[in-house]
């Protein structure tokens, strides 16, 4: 079994730890690593609970004393005084400690998520809803708090003090104070243990509701323009309101039963101190040490009650642990551990996908033994029909996915034996749709390489043909991209992307054309920025654009996952029939724009 720091260690270094069992193993082991600060929580919530129950000990044998007539108030007085103080002091201590303990392992959690993001992305990510994502990083992270702060605090209290309690009953009032006060105390605690389940229950329904409704209101705000110009508002609210009841719903029953658990105590209390008194009176007159008798009956369920008061939520805070902890230990889509040496970053290398055979998954192979070499400096377009495999074969060679079986090498070298971080300096990555940050256009840029120079920035603009609509924007560089790059259209936002490439200046590169048609002036910007990107590197690029298949040095036509043939765009267009298809194809989409059609069996030419 993994120890708590080796599995610490492990996510800390960005690795699944093989811890399984659920959320509570998980929020134990990391408890593990905190222990001291834990210790300390816990010393201070027994004084804290131990010297309030003195005190209102000591209050009550003072009223009796007074009452009785007795002398030598005072002293108990200044003991109450000082009890009181202690409980305060221990308190403010205890709760100081304790939430500085849940906020460090809260920051750490976060960042956990963080690392485990960016270590199943993207491949690993396509199957997971964005709302829920945001939902574990945030709201079921923050979640645990609760746990940290309070719960397993007060469990380690409430085991040490409840004891104390009865022995103290036992000293005071003697042992059938404490036969009166047990009872009650299994009591208080037998319905909450008995709800157990319903609690968990509850608490997962309650987790799930609150996730459903997330994603529902984060899909409707994604994709509002959708929604209403398709006319479906209505049946999306009514989805909304589905989720709402659900929700309701789950609450309902959650309230209802904490409800049931909050007045369990109370009973309890209240039985425990009427015992006490009815059995004390039996034994003899009402004395001051039986008032402090009936009053420590009351305190003692201090440690109870305040545990309660957390477990009533247990449910909540399990399956937000098990949430999070599932992503924690989700395995990467790609193992990085390859430490082999990173090629020369000056030199163009060839690019080479070996025999690859993969699929998204075991049942639908969707690339059957696919063979190409990229020659170093020289640009191989991709060209096939939707659903050929252009993007996947693209994917693996930025490694978001291993191939089942063959290899993808850059300058010789298997990128399984690369870090991934090594790979990212080695292949970028310009997609159709580049998400650009609610920032400056200039921030946007830094991303690509945050030492950037002013000079830097600029040449990157021109080159990538940003300056032209840059110079009509109100702040230039500093015109913030709105979300998701929304102020800029499709073209800008390729073109921000194309400049971010130029930037990260990686000697290799996958460009996924922008699919969508372009007017004329607009083509030949996007024209002069990818044979800028292109120059002086290997680049791979899934064309939409005649063009762009007209300005490769080589052109592989991608059929069902296989190369159904490859060479210079002249001679397949002499050859190959289905590539002649997809041209035509793509000549039909221009004409429709207007463009010049495309003389069949030339190369150069400007479009
Ligand atoms: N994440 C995924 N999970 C499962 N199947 C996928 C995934 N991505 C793509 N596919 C499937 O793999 C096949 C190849 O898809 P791919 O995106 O590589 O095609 P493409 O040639 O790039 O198409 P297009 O030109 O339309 O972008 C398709 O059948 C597609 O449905």
């Amino acid at each position: 079994m993994t120890s708590a720091s080796e599995a610490v260690a492990a996510w800390e270094h960005g690795r699944p730890a093989s811890i399984r069992g659920g959320g509570t193993r998980g929020l134990l082991h990391v408890l593990a690593g905190h222990l001291r600060p834990f210790g300390i929580s816990v010393l201070f919530a027994v004084v804290n609970q131990a010297a309030g129950m003195a005190a209102v000990v000591l209050a009550a044998a003072a009223v009796g004393q007074a009452l009785s007539g007795s002398a030598g108030l005072w002293p108990m007085f200044w003991w109450t005084l000082g009890l009181t103080a202690l409980r305060a002091v221990a308190n403010w201590v205890e709760s100081w400690i304790s939430h500085e303990l849940s906020f460090r392992i809260l920051a750490q959690v976060r960042q956990w998520l963080y690392q485990a993001f960016a270590r199943i992305a993207p491949g690993g990510l396509v199957r997971r809803r964005g709302g829920d994502l945001v939902v574990r990083a945030l709201r079921d992270s923050e979640s645990l708090e609760i746990f940290y702060a309070h719960t397993s605090i007060y469990i380690a209290a409430a085991l040490l003090v409840t004891p104390g309690a009865v022995v103290a009953m036992a000293v005071t009032g003697g042992g059938w104070a404490a036969a009166a006060l047990a009872p009650w105390l299994v009591a208080s605690l037998a319905l909450p243990l008995g709800l157990r389940r319903a609690g968990l229950r509850h608490g997962g329904d309650l987790t799930r509701a609150l996730t459903e409704m997330n994603v529902e209101v984060t899909d409707l705000v994604q994709g509002l323009r959708e929604v209403i110009s398709f006319g479906r508002g209505p049946d999306r609210l009514d989805r909304l309101r589905e989720a709402d009841r659900r929700l309701a719903s789950a609450q309902r029953r959650q309230t209802l039963r904490a409800g049931l658990e909050t007045v369990t105590g109370g009973i309890a209390i209240g039985g425990a101190t009427l015992s006490v008194l009815v059995a004390g009176l039996n034994t003899g007159p009402a004395t001051p040490a039986l008032l402090a008798s009936v009053a420590l009956a009351g305190a003692a369920f201090t440690p109870i009650t305040m545990l309660l008061n957390v477990t009533r939520v247990w449910g909540i805070t399990a399956s937000s642990a098990d949430r999070v902890f599932d992503l924690l230990e989700e395995p990467a889509a790609v193992a990085d551990t390859g430490d082999g040496a990173l090629p020369d970053l000056t030199e163009a290398p060839e690019v080479e996908f070996d025999r690859i055979v993969f699929g998204y998954d075991e049942t639908r192979p969707v690339l059957h033994g696919v063979s190409l070499t990229i020659p170093a400096g020289t640009t191989l377009a991709l060209a096939g029909a939707t659903g050929a495999g252009k993007s996947t074969l693209a994917h693996l060679l930025l490694r978001h996915f291993d191939p089942a079986s063959g290899a993808v090498r850059i300058g010789g070298t298997d990128v399984r034996d690369l870090p991934v971080d090594d790979l990212s300096r080695l292949v970028c990555h310009v997609p159709q749709e580049a998400f650009l940050f609610h920032e400056s256009l200039r921030a946007n840029l830094e991303l690509a390489r945050p030492e950037a120079t002013a000079e830097q920035i600029t040449r990157a603009c021109d080159d990538a043909q940003v300056t032209p609509f840059l110079d009509k924007l109100p702040g230039g560089l500093d015109t913030v991209a709105g979300e998701r790059g929304a102020a800029l259209s499709g073209g800008e936002r390729q073109r921000v992307a194309i400049a971010r490439a130029l930037l990260r200046d990686c000697p290799v590169l996958v460009l996924d054309e922008s699919s969508s048609q372009l007017d004329a002036l607009s083509e030949r910007e996007m024209r002069a920025a990818l044979d800028r990107v292109r120059h002086g590197r290997t680049t791979l690029v899934i064309a939409h654009r005649l063009s762009t298949l007209r300005h490769a040095d080589l052109v592989a036509v991608l059929d069902h996952g296989r190369i159904a043939d490859l060479g210079g765009h002249a001679e397949l267009m002499e050859r190959c029939e289905p590539y002649r298809r997809l041209v035509q194809a793509q000549a039909d989409a221009a004409a429709l724009l207007g463009e010049r059609p495309i003389p069949p069996t030339t190369k150069g030419g400007d479009s």
